[in-house]
């Protein structure tokens, strides 16, 4: 809806009505230093109402039958589906002139989230449950799965429409109510959606959704004695604090957090599709996927050819305002991210590394009005140490380090040597190479040959620091659902 000056005044959505709050956020748009919207401040108040609707809510949606569920979804995937480029306008608006391409969210965005609603709709119809037999005692075992309560589940900036929904739609399919806490900074595309429940078929108060800041709205959420279960995907510091804040309560937690994802590329590796795809994993959506690549491990005997290609590529990625639909990056999410993002080429220089292209080498291309904004370029970095803070933090931004390395027990043990294991790439003609070495990365997900193509039946999430638990078909609804083991004695 329009609010003061006729902009956007966003509303929490709870019990199925839109609901003003009693004090708001400004959203700026940072390229004009302008208010582009205004996101409800929420907090304890908004919270116990949710809790209200969500309670309410849950026996009437936890005992539908999954196919009437899964109707639902499909519905809203259709609507959402239909919306899709309005919806795309706006994610990459919400992130303004600091973000997120129009291409970005036309092709991946959007399409995921319809995508998720359509997929837990359908796998929801498919598990089954167990059953063993003791003969000699007759006894039969078999477990039952029920739906735990009302979720939590939050998301951040990155992805707004894309993580809040891989979220949303196993904890609804599996008979859960839930209340959702999308990123301040990008809220706009989730208000958009609550638009679209009431007509897909979602009964009041099974998706509730209040906005607002981590440490007002997000931990009155995590801290709710009513709440169970959280869902949660940002930053490790975040997640400490989530678990501090629930563990009183003994929550059931998927935490998906952030990586320092290697690239190895071996000397047999098909430089065609490893260069274009690897520029790809180091800087699709400004390097600010939890997925992005970056610290890139090259065999030495092509690492001057690489390392020559690889930078002939980056300096091809375009970077440009996020309207302009040939535009390959648009802007990093706030000044603050800028500034993180660019101190750690300023550590790189000073510790002796080489920046090849990008920051402080080539010049932005950008229209007057954009030159204020968050851009940056897609580095590279070079004759960086493993010890350096460059290859061993998430700086979740277009940076990417390349070093060369000699043998395969080598690289492992390199590219192991962070405390991160979300995802990592390997590229290499050698089918035994490529398994060999994918088993031993430390890393939840492993790509070969390709980047973030995407199963979701299997699961999905990271090892170390990382986080805790992983989603996916089967996965998520062992965590949006109790298990409980019955024994027959006949
Ligand atoms: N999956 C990933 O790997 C992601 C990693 N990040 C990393 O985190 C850094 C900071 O990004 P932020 O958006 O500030 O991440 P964040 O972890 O602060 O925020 C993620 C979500 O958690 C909420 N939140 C924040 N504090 C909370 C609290 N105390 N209790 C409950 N909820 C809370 C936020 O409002 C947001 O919805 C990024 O620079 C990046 O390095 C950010 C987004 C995704
Ligand atoms: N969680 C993130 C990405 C997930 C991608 C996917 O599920 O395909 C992130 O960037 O935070």
């Amino acid at each position: 809806m329009a609010g003061r000056g006729g902009l956007l005044m966003l509303e929490n959505f709870i019990g199925g009505k839109f609901l003003p709050c009693s004090s708001y956020l400004d959203s700026y748009d940072p390229s004009t230093g302008e208010v582009y919207c205004h996101v409800p401040n929420s907090g304890k108040e908004e919270v116990e109402a949710a809790v209200e609707a969500a309670r309410a809510a849950f026996p009437g949606w936890s005992s539908r039958s999954p196919q009437e569920r899964s109707q639902v979804l499909q519905r809203l995937a259709d609507l959402l589906e239909q919306s899709l480029e309005e919806l795309a306008q706006a994610e990459s608006k919400d992130q303004g002139e600091r973000g997120k391409t129009i291409t970005l969210a036309r092709t991946m965005d959007i399409p995921r989230a319809v995508h998720n609603f359509r997929f837990f709709a359908s796998s929801i119809l498919h598990h089954t449950s167990e059953c063993t037999q003791m003969d000699h005692l007759g006894c039969l075992h078999y477990t039952v799965r029920a739906p735990v309560g009302i979720a939590a589940l939050i998301s951040p900036w990155n992805l707004p429409l894309y993580l809040l929904t891989w979220k949303i739609a196993p904890a609804i399919a599996a008979g859960n109510t839930v209340i959702a806490k999308p990123s301040e900074l990008t809220s706009v595309t989730a208000w958009m959606m609550c638009r679209l429940l009431e007509k897909a078929g979602v009964p009041p108060g099974v998706v509730n959704i209040v906005f607002g800041t981590g440490p007002r709205v997000g931990e009155a959420l995590v801290s709710h004695p009513e709440v169970p279960l959280i869902s949660f995907t940002g930053s490790q510091p975040t997640a400490e604090r989530i678990m501090q804040l629930s563990a009183p309560h003994c929550k059931k937690l998927s935490l998906e957090l952030g990586g320092k994802n290697p690239a190895v590329i071996f000397e047999d590796a098909n430089l065609a599709e490893c260069i274009p795809t690897t520029v790809r994993s180091s800087f699709a959506n400004q390097g600010e996927i939890c997925l992005c690549t970056s610290r890139i491990f090259v065999q030495r005997s092509i690492y001057s050819e690489f390392l020559k290609r690889f930078v002939e590529a980056a300096r091809m990625w375009k970077v440009g305002i996020p309207s302009d639909p040939s535009a390959d990056m648009g802007a990093l999410i706030s000044k603050a991210h800028l500034e993180k993002v660019r101190s750690y080429i300023k550590k790189a220089r000073m510790e002796g590394a080489q920046i090849l292209c990008g920051e402080g080498v080539d010049k932005l291309n950008l229209p007057p009005r954009n030159q204020a904004g968050y851009f940056m370029l897609p580095t590279v970095i070079t004759d960086v140490k493993d010890e350096s803070c460059c290859m061993k933090e998430e700086i979740f931004g277009p940076v990417t380090c390349v070093v060369p390395f000699d043998s395969e027990e080598e690289v492992i043990q390199r590219a192991n040597n962070v405390k991160y294991g979300l995802a990592a790439t390997v590229w290499s003609g050698n089918v035994g190479r490529v398994h060999r070495v994918a088993k031993k990365l430390q890393s939840g997900l492993v790509w070969t040959n390709c980047w973030l193509i995407r199963e979701l039946n299997l699961p999905f999430g990271g090892m170390k620091s990382s986080g805790v638990g992983r989603e996916g078909a089967k996965d998520s609804y062992e965590f949006f659902t109790e298990v409980k083991t019955i024994t027959v004695k006949h």
